[in-house]
């Protein structure tokens, strides 16, 4: 059965597993606008190679309140929101499906921006941050 099948099956459930999480890199210095010292995307990404449109329908990034427009609404693959800082908060990720009879999957994501603790901002290196999930589709419609 294509996992797109839109025909009921009794008894069924439908896995579709995804990776969420976020990249982040040191400008090197802080900025002095701003003192802002990193750039940063946050992101949904399917876990194997599909067109995750094909059953997200938008994903809403809820970032700090310090930031301008603090949610973020993507409504196309891909999935992401690119921005800068200087630290680390909790963000908020509440994904929403074309099967508007499912009810979104909210999930909860610490942005990482320092390799080695707090402050340790001196890494030239590119910092990754990511999580697997699995949403799981009872008796898809
Ligand atoms: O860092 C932390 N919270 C942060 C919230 C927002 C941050 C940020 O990076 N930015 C706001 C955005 C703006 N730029 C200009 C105007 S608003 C750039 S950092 C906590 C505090 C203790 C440990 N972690």
């Amino acid at each position: 059965m294509a996992t797109n099948d839109l025909t009921r099956v009794k008894g069924t459930s439908i896995v579709k597993p995804i990776i969420y999480g976020n990249t982040a890199k040191y400008f090197g210095q802080k900025r002095h606008e701003d003192g802002h010292t990193h750039k940063w995307c946050v992101y949904v990404r399917p876990y194997v190679d599909e067109d995750i449109g094909t059953w997200v329908k938008k994903v809403h990034f809820k970032l700090h309140d310090s930031y301008e427009s603090p949610t973020r609404v993507v409504q196309k693959p891909p999935f992401e929101v690119s921005e800068t800082g200087w630290g680390e908060f909790e963000l908020v990720i509440k994904i929403f499906f074309q099967d508007t009879s499912e009810r979104p999957v909210t999930l909860y994501h610490v942005l990482k921006l320092y390799s080695n603790g707090q402050d340790s901002e001196l890494s030239e290196k590119p910092v990754l941050s990511e999580f697997y999930e699995e949403i799981i589709f009872q008796d898809p419609s």
